[in-house]
């Protein structure tokens, strides 16, 4: 498909095709983004909005790979040795875990939605959306006869992936239980956001002092967190449990604060696996560590259960700001995430 200029995209043929007919219908908004190839010829998604911001989203997973400001600097950390070759998870951008996050069930680590072969989704039920988002992509995942081998549960997964007027990117999903023998599911989730950042001991995140956690480095044992911000000086892999819905990345350097709203998912991952384990990663730079930061959005303690016909929504919404916005205070931030109207 030809590239269309960055001011005024074209909507794909299917979604130009549904324009047309749209045009005295008030819903749904017609999605626009471009379709091409991408490494290992693994196609992904372009979204494009005003001012040069931009999204990529992978079929491979549903995984946004990037996310660039009107500058065109990469906001998402993907390692320059990630695999796009399946069944391995491309290591770094918004993984998507599902239907277990990490080792908690009996699944493969981090479920399988990950590392399956995503569709896109032209008519998808009506999601309430901003009407000035003009660039987004909805992606579906239904259960093959072998993922129903190894978790025997039907179900619609829905991902919606959408680039704001002001940049800010927000995902959403919908998981509804399509059973049909009668029988509830269960699952852990999280959206494992990986954040570039310029160095990683000139970070802090704001939100999660005082929370509970349970620490994957010491047998998920719980404890408290201290009063004062997060700060970075070695491995790091927490569960937040009940975390607040905002939670602030604030880079010194990079004079950049990440602010993440989450909604639908109580718990926030916080995992960093620092020299060592990066050293053990096949596909994980030995260096990178110090440029990136998974802040998770999840829930991970209290499994959410579906029963036959439910559905589940869990959101994230994701803006950069400059960091004299918002630093030691995340009470005025919000006044300013109310402008952004995220
Ligand atoms: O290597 P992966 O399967 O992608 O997992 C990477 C990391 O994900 C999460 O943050 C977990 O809490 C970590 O324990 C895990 O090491």
């Amino acid at each position: 498909m030809a590239a269309p200029p960055p001011s005024s995209p074209s909507p794909p043929p299917a979604a130009a095709a549904a324009a047309a007919t749209q045009q005295t219908q008030p819903q749904p908004q017609t999605p626009f983004y471009e379709l091409v190839k991408g490494n290992s010829g693994l196609e992904k998604v372009l979204l494009r909005g005003t001012r040069g911001f931009s999204a990529e989203v992978y079929l491979y997973g549903a995984q946004v790979t990037s996310w660039k400001n009107d500058h065109a600097e990469e906001l998402l950390f993907v390692s320059s040795k990630a695999i796009f070759k399946p069944p391995k998870a491309i290591r770094g951008g918004i993984p998507i875990c599902f239907p277990q996050f990490g080792t908690h069930g009996n699944l493969e680590q981090h479920g399988f939605a990950r590392n399956r072969l995503w569709t896109i989704d032209d008519n998808p039920p009506p999601l309430p959306v901003n009407p000035a988002i003009k660039s987004f992509v909805d992606l579906i995942l239904r259960p093959s006869d072998e993922d129903l081998k190894i978790w025997p549960h039907s179900f619609e997964f829905r991902l919606r992936v959408a680039l704001g007027p002001n940049g800010d990117l927000s995902l959403t999903s919908r998981i509804r239980n399509t059973n049909t023998d009668g029988r509830s599911f269960s699952y852990t989730f999280a959206y494992h956001t990986y954040f570039s950042v310029s160095d990683i001991s000139e970070v802090r995140v704001e939100g999660l002092e005082t929370m509970d956690y349970l620490d994957n480095l010491k047998g998920k044992e719980r404890f408290t967190e201290q009063g004062d911000a997060i700060v970075f000086e070695s491995e790091i892999d927490k569960v937040y449990l009940a975390a607040p819905s905002k939670i602030a990345i604030i880079d010194h350097e990079k004079k950049r604060t990440f602010v993440l709203t989450k909604e639908g998912l109580p718990d926030a991952v916080v995992w960093n696996p620092w020299d060592k384990k990066a050293k053990a990663m096949q596909d994980f730079g030995d260096g990178e560590y110090k440029h990136m930061l998974c802040v998770e959005p999840a829930a991970v303690e209290k499994p959410i259960t579906l029963k036959p016909g439910e559905e589940w929504k869990g959101r994230l919404a994701l803006s950069a700001v400059p960091s004299s916005y918002c630093s030691g205070q995340l009470d005025p931030l919000k006044e300013h995430l109310n402008a952004l109207n995220i």
